[in-house]
């Protein structure tokens, strides 16, 4: 049956190409600066975001400054050395050869926050789930991800601090919560794969194994054979089976 509110097949495309040609850009940043209308409109695409209760408990705070971007490279170097050591040995060597950042590199880095007060104690939809508002400020980074790469611009997520050291790095008080870090530019391109499915740290999971029917762990209903089958088709296609 027609369903008259679906895109039309040329806008439902350009989604799925945001979604699945979207990638974590770290070493391909241009130094071009990003045009204000251009950061305002994936600035507004991430206001835009679902958030519990509509408490929308984001800022977005923009660096452009070479100096504040020097600070923040410091703490991710100081915690990335700390990082190194955690892994098991056959992984240490792959790790120590990945770049984990692009915040020099980048023209605009952003910190998305959450601020867990925004709208007093008690908000809809996070009364049992205190961490609703966490996720929320997380669906804003993701708009802005899909958003930015429709407009061909490269965005790179670092996690690599200590929280504390971010917040103070940035003057964030800290009872706001750093989300995301974000390094965001022109791109020279954009990779085909996540950097690390081909640097073989881990691949991609058959997303069929993923999806269960009714029960937990439950994969094979007889009744969901058809949604197992479409999946796995899907699945074949993008490895080129
Ligand atoms: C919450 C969170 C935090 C981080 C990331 C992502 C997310 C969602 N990613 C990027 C991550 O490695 C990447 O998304 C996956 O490898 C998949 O690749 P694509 O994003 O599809 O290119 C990431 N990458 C990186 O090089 N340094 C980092 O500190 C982080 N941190």
């Amino acid at each position: 049956m027609e369903n008259q509110h679906a895109f039309s097949d040329a806008e439902r495309a350009a989604v799925y190409h945001a979604i699945f040609s979207r990638r974590d850009v770290r070493g391909q940043f241009l130094p071009n600066p990003v045009a204000d209308d251009q950061l305002a409109r994936i600035l507004m695409a991430a206001h835009h975001a679902p958030s519990v209760g509509f408490m929308q408990p984001w800022n977005f705070l923009v660096v452009r400054s070479a100096d504040v971007k020097q600070r923040v490279h410091d703490i991710f170097a100081q915690a990335n050395a700390e990082a190194a050591t955690m892994f098991p040995d056959e992984k240490r060597e792959i790790y120590g050869k990945l770049k984990l950042q692009g915040i020099l590199d980048a023209p605009v880095n952003l910190c998305i926050t959450c601020d867990r007060s925004r709208s007093g104690p008690v908000v809809l939809g996070r009364t049992h789930m205190p961490t609703m508002d966490l996720y929320s400020s997380v669906c804003a980074v993701q708009n802005l991800w899909l958003a930015a790469r429709a407009e061909g611009l490269g965005v790179g997520w670092v996690s690599i601090f200590h929280e504390k050291a971010l917040q103070d790095a940035l003057g964030i008080p800290h009872h706001i919560v750093p989300i995301a870090y974000l390094c965001i530019g022109h791109v020279s391109h954009f990779k085909d794969r996540p950097e690390l499915e081909s640097a073989g740290w881990l691949p991609r999971l058959p997303v069929e194994e993923l999806v269960f029917h009714e029960q937990w762990g439950t994969r094979d209903l007889p009744e969901n054979a058809g949604l197992t089958a479409a999946l796995s088709a899907l699945a074949a296609a993008e490895r080129g089976a």
